[in-house]
């Protein structure tokens, strides 16, 4: 294989959000463009795993500190026929084989573990790959290891590449943890360090021979961003380049896809959304006859989660709509989001939790998805939307900006905000009502947004020409 990815999510086999959908449909455009690709990620004992036939490829021993585990790197049978591309799995005894991705105490020792035992898989390859791609902190320590390592020693030439999805999450720990990184030289330990601590995301942008953003605009952001490292990504921006994330048109395709309710094509998406509307309305109590707003992500900050309740409070209050939210997250915006649902009986509901079906019947069922986004790196739900019809109304930030233009601009088809306030995002969703009211238009640009190219074919081969400029 010519690229190995390296990642915690990727889906089918994890997901948590959108990582697991780029490392999930990355490599698959990349082998159809000819050039092979593979992924390596943790092996979770979760549905997937009970449901996946595996043939062991590796054994070894990792070891932290003076603890010891068993280790194996599992092929996923069949992968390459199903996923169009070779899926493995590490599987560490007692750290790695839990049910959930994240959120144990453990987590920084779960993934230096994994780490080092994809270092200790790669070095036994007969042919090393020309490239390592790295996304996110769970694998920031790869660059580190490669460069700096006298165990990967051999490895030094392989380029890596590494992938910024969130710059907010870093996977900083304490310098007490340092035992448990192969041996290099102390004198390069400036290389691991930010703000006193060891910093997976700062060691792999100084070690890493080239780093991405999932869009361009974001890329632009990340200076002054807040993100505590803002100064690093000021001096290191050379070796930088955004990449706007695509979408796998094979699993988000509403003429094929097994999830909705009705399938429907630029054609027949009269009748089709309308039958997906009406199984939401159904399901969730709603009215089919008014606008449909929807909001679809993790409940956090970034996703303006705080402040969700107060806006679909005011919107509901100021028109004439139906709310719907899929999410979950922070529990005091979860609380205030179900408190909510009594005020507004008929019209506005939720369902707190994670549930990937429901999410691709929204998509399709909507006629707005809400995105009051203080941050975001590309996003993927608008592109989504975008492809199932439904009008995305977006803060104008990072990849949001990059991929929704205002309906009051030439050409533009969707609704875009400055600010994450309850004022301004329930503005916006005034004029998405507006909008809704305007038919012979709203009808116009629902058929126009299901025409835009947002697949992976372009973005997947800008990833192969960096990987030639780096790759000899
Ligand atoms: N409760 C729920 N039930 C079902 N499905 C749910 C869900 N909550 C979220 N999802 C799904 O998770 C994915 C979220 O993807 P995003 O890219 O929008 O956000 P995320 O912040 O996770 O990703 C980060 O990485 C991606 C990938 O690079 C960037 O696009 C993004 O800006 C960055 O924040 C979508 O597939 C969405 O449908």
């Amino acid at each position: 294989m010519k690229v190995i990815h390296v990642s915690a999510e990727c889906y089918p086999a994890a997901k948590v959000g959108g990582l697991a959908d780029v490392v999930g449909a990355l490599p698959k455009y990349q082998t159809n463009l000819g050039y092979e690709a593979a992924v390596v990620m943790p092996f979770y004992d979760n549905k997937y795993a009970k449901e996946t036939k595996y043939k062991t490829d590796f054994r070894c021993k990792v070891s932290l500190a003076k603890n010891k585990y068993k280790a194996k790197v599992y092929r996923v049978e069949n992968s390459f026929k199903e996923l169009g591309y070779h899926l493995y799995q590490v599987q560490i005894e007692g750290l790695l084989d839990r049910e959930n991705v994240y959120g144990y105490e453990d987590d920084t020792e779960r993934f230096i573990a994994f780490q080092k035992v994809v270092l200790d898989w790669i070095l036994q390859f007969e042919n090393a790959p020309k490239v390592i791609h790295c996304h996110d902190h769970h694998t920031g320590l790869i660059p580190f290891m490669l460069t700096q390592c006298i165990k990967y020693q051999s490895m030094r030439s392989v380029p890596t590449v590494f992938t910024i999805h969130n710059a907010q999450y870093q996977g900083e720990f304490s310098f007490e943890k340092l035992e448990y990184l192969p041996e290099y030289n102390l004198e390069q330990s400036g290389v691991l360090e930010w703000d006193y601590a060891i910093n997976p995301m700062a060691a792999a942008i100084k070690a890493c021979w080239r780093y991405t953003t999932v869009s361009p605009n974001y890329m632009n952001e990340l200076p002054y961003a807040a993100t505590g490292l803002d100064w690093l990504f000021d001096t290191e921006r050379e070796k930088s380049v955004g990449i706007i994330n695509g979408i796998d048109t094979d699993v988000w395709n509403p003429s094929s896809d097994k999830m909705i309710a009705k399938n429907f094509t630029v054609r027949t998406v009269e009748a089709g959304k309308k039958a997906n509307k009406q199984l939401i309305c159904e399901k969730f109590d709603l009215d089919p006859e008014k606008p449909l707003v929807a909001f679809i992500g993790r409940l956090v900050y970034q996703k303006g989660a705080d402040i969700m309740a107060g806006i679909f409070d005011r919107a509901l209050d100021a028109n004439d709509i139906n709310g719907l939210v899929l999410g979950s997250g922070d529990p005091h915006a979860e609380y205030l989001l179900n408190e909510l649902k009594d005020k507004y009986q008929g019209r506005y509901n939720t369902f707190i939790g994670y549930d990937e079906e429901l999410s691709h019947l929204i998509y399709a069922g909507a006629d707005f998805l809400i995105m009051p986004s203080r941050f975001e790196p590309c996003g993927l739900n608008q592109l989504y939307a975008l492809r199932y019809g439904t009008i995305p109304v977006v803060r104008t930030t990072g990849g949001l900006k990059d991929t929704v233009k205002d309906i009051g601009e030439k050409g533009g088809f969707g609704i875009r905000h400055e600010h994450v306030t309850v004022d301004d995002v329930a503005l916006a969703i005034t004029r998405a009502n507006k909008l809704y009211n305007n038919t012979a238009e709203f009808k116009r640009i629902r058929k126009e947004i299901m025409k835009i190219d947002n697949s992976w074919e372009n973005s997947a081969n800008e990833y192969i020409e960096l990987y030639n400029l780096i790759a000899q």
